[in-house]
């Protein structure tokens, strides 16, 4: 193989320019070109495929966002545009596609695969909802984001005496909720994966104010309801004044913690010493602080699961 291609795809994480830069910086240390397509698939469709330098990548790697630009591709998802994808890579002489991003990008790599483009996998997602990984690249730096965030909530809660709901990403995965709720002493999570009684957010909340708590904290995962649902059925149960924070975008940006940095590092360079074994459809993962490679079908056909114990705990310090 001599030369290979990286694209950044769906919601964009901070951590990707640390993958990129790994991805174009090892690669050219193994004597390969390098191409940095821009926009994701769309890109690929558009023949937005650049060869990139050494150069090209400096200066990136402290920085969230990701500078080959990220993209939701509708066109991708018909075989005349993965076709189109295709047939670029080929003129160009590509053989080898490295594709940073989350689980529908991973079903994006396997068409490629099945198309005869060699693809790795990096997963890449604030929501840390990759299957076969402990961890995504930017989920991280979004958990620090939103704790630091619900800190300055907590000031101004306890101040008041007030509840707040704070509903925070995760379409399908609570794993930001579950993990922020825990780190910032959250009285009540709400999570996709599991259900939560309205009835006794409410009793909870009542027990606490007998005994002279007045402020709470509730995190809620998008994916289950908007805070604003939230608010009003639990305005069924009990009589309190309640404050929204929908955090939003604010969790996908911002500059990446060194763990994020470390990892998209450690990824990028192995996803391309895996193009250089000869692998293909598979996707990079840590477990134990190790590397290890999985295969992408396995990874998008499973749900990863939540840990219960968190919860679990939650419950307990929070009462
Ligand atoms: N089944 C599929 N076949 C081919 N391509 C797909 C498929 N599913 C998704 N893709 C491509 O991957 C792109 C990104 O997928 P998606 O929007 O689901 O984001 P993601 O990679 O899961 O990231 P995140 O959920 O973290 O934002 C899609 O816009 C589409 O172009
Ligand atoms: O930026 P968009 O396209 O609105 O997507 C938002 C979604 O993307 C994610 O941030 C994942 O990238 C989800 O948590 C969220 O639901
Ligand atoms: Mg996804």
């Amino acid at each position: 193989m001599r030369k290979i291609a990286v694209l950044t795809s769906g919601g964009d994480a901070p951590g990707m320019n640390a993958a990129i830069r790994a991805v174009v910086r090892k690669g050219i240390f193994e004597n390969l070109e390098v191409y940095g397509v821009s926009h994701g698939y769309e890109g690929l469709i558009n023949n937005q495929i650049k060869k990139m330098e050494l150069g090209d990548v400096g200066d990136i790697i402290h920085r969230g966002g990701t500078k080959l630009y990220s993209a939701r591709s509708e066109e991708f998802l018909t075989l005349a545009g993965q076709n189109k994808a295709v047939a670029n890579l080929k003129n160009l002489g590509i053989e080898g596609l490295i594709v940073i991003g989350g689980d529908g990008s991973y079903r994006g790599a396997s068409r490629l695969s099945e198309l005869g483009i060699k693809t790795i996998g990096i997963p890449a997602t604030i929501d840390n909802d990759i299957a076969g990984t402990n961890e995504t690249i930017g989920y991280d730096t979004a958990l620090n984001t939103i704790v630091d965030m619900i800190d300055k909530i907590r000031d101004t809660a306890t101040s008041h005496e007030r509840t707040f709901i704070i509903e925070v990403m995760g379409r399908d995965s609570g794993q930001l909720a579950l993990n922020a709720g825990l780190a910032a002493g959250a009285e009540t999570i709400f999570i996709p994966e599991r259900q939560t009684k309205m009835s006794d957010v409410a009793a909870r909340i009542q027990s606490g104010l007998e005994r002279g708590k007045k402020h709470s904290l509730i995190v809620l995962a998008e994916g289950v309801m908007s805070a604003e649902s939230c608010s009003l059925e639990l305005g069924k149960y009990i009589n309190i004044e309640t404050r929204l924070s929908v955090l939003g975008h604010i969790q996908r940006g911002g500059k990446p913690t060194a763990k994020d940095r470390v990892l998209g590092s450690r990824f990028g360079a192995y996803a391309v010493e895996l193009l250089l074994d000869g692998q293909t459809d598979v996707g990079t993962s840590i477990k134990d602080d190790k590397m290890y490679f999985v295969e992408l079908k396995s990874v998008y056909n499973q749900k990863k699961n939540y840990d219960s114990s968190i919860y679990q705990l939650s419950k307990e310090l929070s009462i």
